[in-house]
């Protein structure tokens, strides 16, 4: 097989979150994500003894070190010869830092790697708005920037995502006793958001069933992980999609149920097992080790519901071999290039660049990067 092409692309970018790494990483972690974003006091302890709970480190950045790791060994193995550049939102090594170094080392033109997968200002548009901020951060600001970036397309519906979601699932399953096995609920999690982001996630232009491309995007992936799931075992389980990780005032309404309340409902109701499928995240983070693996799994234990969590992608082989997938394929069309994109589901492929007023904030509306223009 011929090399695979990358051109015009002179590196490859992973964005993350990030992370704190130590316990006096904690408060100065949380005030940056929650800068100007009014989240409650009494929130921000709550969630400061969660990471206290884990000696204060989250394995976020260490997951992103992995899958660094992992991407440049995929890409070697393809005789794809690119470097591998990371940076975070929120902790070291910041995105200002990384492009910097970028620049330092003469990258014209980087595609970026997201580790969130769907549609939404906070998983999609306020991390275009930092990548911009991290290029205005350079002599020469936006305007004058030696570094271009392209933002890979969303990958939520991506084969290389979805399969690993899918043998996860399985093994989850299998993983239950065999007399509630085939009663069990296959129960999708991802992060709640506020209900006027998810109403505004995605092309202001396009109705989306659940009012928000955030929402559709998770139920679509939810259905055809269902779907395949009937497919290896002849059992098509109920299915739901609920929400962890609820945050901001009281006041404002999140999306809904909450695992743990929806866990409650079930077992109400009689349902015999639940498999708890985190579709919203593409590692084991701070989210799936306390909210799912200790939060709702003690809900569980109390209820007396047998629950088995099923593994994010991380770095299967397939999930890794997606982010070269995309960048290949990002670089044919920037190339002007015929190209087939992998998708599965109803969606269909995502778009390369944001429609103006996607995943708008309209509490503060800022400039972002990998936009459409305008
Ligand atoms: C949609 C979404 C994802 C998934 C997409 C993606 O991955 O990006 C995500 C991921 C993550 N969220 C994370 C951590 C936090 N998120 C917070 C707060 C918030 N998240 C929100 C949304 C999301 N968050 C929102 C609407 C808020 C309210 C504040 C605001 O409107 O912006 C807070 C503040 C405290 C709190 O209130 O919980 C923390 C500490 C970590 C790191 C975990 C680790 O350390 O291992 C990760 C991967
Ligand atoms: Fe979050």
């Amino acid at each position: 097989m011929a090399t695979p092409d990358v051109h015009p692309y002179d590196a490859l970018l992973l964005v993350s979150f990030g992370g704190p790494e130590g316990p006096d990483d904690v408060v100065p972690f949380l005030e940056n994500v929650t800068r100007g974003r009014g989240i409650p006091r009494e929130r921000l302890e709550e969630v400061g003894k969660h990471y206290h709970l884990f000696g204060g480190r989250s394995p976020i950045n260490d997951q992103c070190r992995e899958l660094k790791a992992a991407i440049e060994a995929d890409l070697a193995e393809h005789d794809i010869d690119l470097p591998v550049y990371w940076g975070n939102r929120n902790w070291d090594p910041y995105l200002a830092e990384t492009l910097q170094q970028m620049a330092d080392d003469g990258v014209t033109r980087a595609a970026c790697f997201v580790t969130s997968a769907y549609s939404s200002w906070s998983s999609c548009r306020q991390y275009r708005e930092n990548l911009y901020d991290a290029v205005d951060a350079l002599p020469g600001g936006v305007e004058g920037s030696p570094v271009r970036l392209d933002k890979l397309r969303h990958y939520f519906n991506h084969p290389g995502f979805v399969e690993p979601n899918v043998d996860a699932t399985l093994a989850a399953l299998a993983d239950l006793p065999d007399d509630v096995r085939a009663g069990a609920r296959l129960v999708f999690v991802t992060h709640s958001i506020p209900t006027a982001m998810n109403e505004n996630s995605g092309d202001p232009e396009v109705s989306y069933e659940g009012g928000g491309a955030y929402v559709a995007q998770h139920r679509d992936v939810a259905r055809v992980v269902t779907e395949r799931v009937a497919a290896e075992t002849g059992t098509l389980h109920e299915h739901d999609l609920v929400f962890c990780s609820r945050s901001g005032s009281p006041h404002v309404p999140w999306l809904e149920p909450d695992i743990n309340d929806h866990l409650e409902a079930l077992r109400d109701r009689g349902v015999p097992a639940v498999v708890m499928v985190p579709v919203g995240f593409v590692s084991d983070h701070m989210e799936v080790i306390y909210d799912l693996d200790t939060e709702a799994v003690e809900t569980a234990e109390r209820i007396g519901l047998p629950v088995r969590r099923a593994a994010t992608a991380g770095i299967d082989a397939r999930f890794v071999a997606t982010v070269r997938d995309l960048l290949v394929e990002r670089a044919t069309v920037e190339r002007g290039e015929e190209v087939a994109r992998a998708a599965v589901g109803d969606t269909g492929p995502m778009w390369d660049a944001c429609p103006v007023g996607c995943c708008a904030n309209p509490r503060a509306e800022r400039p972002a990067l990998c936009g459409r223009g305008a």
